[in-house]
């Protein structure tokens, strides 16, 4: 019998912020991932960046500013560097678990490019928030370059535009690698935002939310679940009052009441429960998972979690 293929989307908490903070969490989502082989799945991963594409960002700025020859590095170059530099570690960590279960399969990152609209509105209202907190001095040093900030409990972070992923370029790579039997770390951070322009593709200002971009490859590979792995076990709304309601398994139908009543807030469980609808609308026999990192196991048992269907 054919494997099902699943398509998994690792959220910040996978990473942590440091380097030895993300080498010692990737080994819990190389655990997850290991589960998801053993029980003969396709496995094509997508994940977070915020907190990296930031970091690299900030320290290219400071490069430049040391060096003159150099320019303050493109945001997608920054993706790229986030793509790479967080999948080599999670392509190690993948590999260590499987080897250490006796399974032998490559684990490869593609260097992901994702199409986006250049009228998408979101160039004109960011909402992704990237990278460190940052002082008032420094939110207003980053206003005054012409980036945006937005303040969080009275401290300041970047905020960036962030496109709907229309197209995966790569996606060829993906089925190939995927068809072989192979684990794909894939569309990373979102992917690359590119505008394609003739044969060209460039890179845009941008980083595309990763659960979107999760939701494309689902909708692209014809992915039989979407799991979402983050810090909660379960879709949770008016958490800690007494109108609190905990999702077991929830339709995309009742799910869209939820929005339309204000629940899911746009920085937080929105893209994924949006991501989710849409992967599951497409096609009946088609289920997304939301579940914590620990549980994705049980989470894909329908042992915890929050499912949601058609
Ligand atoms: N099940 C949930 N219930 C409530 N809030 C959640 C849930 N899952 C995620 N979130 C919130 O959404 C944010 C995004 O989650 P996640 O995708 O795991 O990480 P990120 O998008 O930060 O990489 C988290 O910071 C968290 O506050
Ligand atoms: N690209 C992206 O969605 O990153 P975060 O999940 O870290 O916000």
């Amino acid at each position: 019998m054919e494997n099902k293929k699943i398509v998994v989307a690792l959220g910040r908490n996978a990473f942590g912020e440091t380097f030895p903070e993300q080498q010692a969490n990737v080994k819990k989502a190389a655990k997850a991932i290991g589960d998801l082989v053993e029980a003969r799945y396709d496995v094509i991963i997508t994940h977070s960046n915020g907190p990296q594409v930031g970091m690299i960002q900030t320290a290219m700025t400071e490069f430049a500013r040391l060096d003159s020859r150099y320019t303050v590095a493109p945001m997608s170059l920054c993706g790229a560097m986030s793509e790479g530099y967080i999948g080599f570690d999670l392509q190690n960590a993948i590999r260590t678990e499987l080897l250490n279960r006796g399974i032998y399969k490559t684990v490869s990152t593609i260097i992901t490019q994702v199409r986006v609209d250049p009228f998408d509105s979101a160039f004109s209202n960011p909402t992704k928030v990237i990278g460190r907190y940052m002082t008032k001095e420094e939110a207003d040093a980053e206003e005054a370059k012409g980036n945006y900030v937005v303040e969080e409990d009275g401290r300041y972070r970047r905020i960036i535009a962030s496109p709907m992923p229309i197209d995966i370029y790569e996606i060829d790579a993906v089925r190939a690698l995927v068809d072989a039997g192979q684990v794909v770390i894939a569309g990373g951070g979102g992917g690359i935002p590119v505008l394609q322009q003739g044969t060209k593709l460039k890179g845009a200002s941008a980083i595309i939310e990763k659960d979107y971009t999760a939701a494309k490859l689902a909708e692209l590979v014809n992915a039989d679940v979407l799991l979402f792995l983050t810090a909660y076990d379960k879709l949770t709304i008016e958490k800690g009052t007494p109108n609190e309601k905990v999702f077991d398994t929830v339709s995309a139908r009742e799910l869209h009441q939820y929005i339309k009543a204000g629940h899911f807030p746009a920085k937080t469980t929105f893209p994924k429960v949006d991501a989710a609808i849409r992967f599951v609308t497409a096609d009946p026999d088609r289920k997304a998972i939301i579940c914590s990192l620990e549980h994705a196991k049980d989470g894909l048992a329908g042992r915890t979690g929050t499912t949601i269907t058609a």
